[in-house]
C-alpha cells in the first residue's frame, strides 16, 4: 500500500468517526426510556450457542467492556451470559501510547461497581485482577458493515487484541444506525464474526 493511500484511509476513518459518533448520539438521545431499557437485553439463540460450543473444554471466557456515552450496552448480556457458566472480563488499558490492553477476569458482582476509570474514561478492572485470554470478545464500535468491517475510536487497541487472540470469536456491538455500507479498511483491520444491533444478529 503506498504512503499517500494509507494517509487517505486514515483522513477517511476520521471524517467517518466524526460523523457517526454525531449520529449516534442523535439515535440514543432520542430513544424512550423505556426502549433503551430493552435494548441488548436478549441473547439471540445462535450467539448462546457459539457460548455452548465453546464450553466443552473449560468454562469459557468473554470479555465485554464498559459503556460510555451512547455506545450499546453489553453489561446485560454480560450478567446473563455470567449465569450460564461463562466467565466475565473487561479490558484495562496498560499502554496508552502503543495501544494495547490486557483482559482481566472479573467477578461478575464486580461489573457495575470495584472498578476505577481508565486513560479514556471507561470504567475498568483493577491492575491485580488476573489477565486472561477470552474466548468471545464483545466489541464496541463507532461503525460496522456486513462483511464484518469495524470502525472503532481509532486507537487500534481492538486490532492488537485481536491479532493476539486468533481463536477468539469477535463479536461487534453497536446501533442498527452505525452500518455504513463503505467502511474504510487498512492493512491491520481484523473483521468481526457476528454483529449484534438492537434489532438483528448478523451472521458474517
Ligand atoms: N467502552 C469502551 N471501552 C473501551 C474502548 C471503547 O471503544 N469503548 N476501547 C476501544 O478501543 C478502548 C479504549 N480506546 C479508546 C481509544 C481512543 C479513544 C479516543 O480517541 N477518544 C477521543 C474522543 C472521541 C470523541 O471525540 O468523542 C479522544 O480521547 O480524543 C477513546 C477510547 C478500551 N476500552
Ligand atoms: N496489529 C497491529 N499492529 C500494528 N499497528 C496496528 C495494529 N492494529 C492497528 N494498528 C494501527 O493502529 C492505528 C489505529 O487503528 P484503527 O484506526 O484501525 O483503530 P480502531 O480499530 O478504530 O480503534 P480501536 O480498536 O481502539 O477501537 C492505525 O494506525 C493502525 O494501523
Amino acid at each position: 500500500m503506498g504512503n499517500h493511500v494509507y494517509k487517505d484511509i486514515i483522513e477517511q476513518k476520521k471524517l467517518l468517526r466524526h460523523k457517526l459518533r454525531e449520529k449516534r448520539n442523535k439515535f440514543v438521545s432520542a430513544l424512550p426510556p423505556s426502549i433503551l431499557n430493552i435494548a441488548f437485553t436478549n441473547v439471540p439463540r445462535p450467539l448462546l450457542q457459539i457460548c455452548q460450543d465453546k464450553m466443552d473444554r473449560k468454562s469459557p471466557i468473554a470479555a465485554f467492556y464498559a459503556p460510555m456515552g451512547s455506545e450499546a450496552d453489553p453489561l446485560k448480556l454480560a450478567q446473563f451470559l455470567s449465569q450460564q457458566d461463562i466467565q466475565i472480563a473487561l479490558p484495562r488499558i496498560f499502554n496508552k501510547e502503543a495501544g494495547l490492553m490486557n483482559f482481566h477476569l472479573l467477578n461478575p458482582n464486580d461489573l457495575f461497581s470495584n472498578l476505577e476509570i481508565g486513560p479514556f474514561g471507561a470504567a475498568e478492572p483493577h491492575k491485580d485482577a488476573p489477565i486472561c485470554s477470552p474466548d468471545i470478545i464483545f466489541t464496541p464500535l463507532i461503525g460496522f458493515n456486513r462483511l464484518g468491517a469495524r470502525l472503532g475510536q481509532g486507537g487500534g487497541f481492538y486490532d492488537r487484541a485481536f491479532a493476539a487472540l486468533p481463536q477468539c470469536v469477535k463479536i461487534g456491538i453497536g446501533w442498527s444506525i452505525q452500518e455504513e455500507s463503505k467502511i474504510p479498511i487498512d492493512i491491520h483491520d481484523i473483521s468481526l464474526d457476528y454483529i449484534l444491533t438492537e434489532r438483528e444478529y448478523i451472521e458474517i
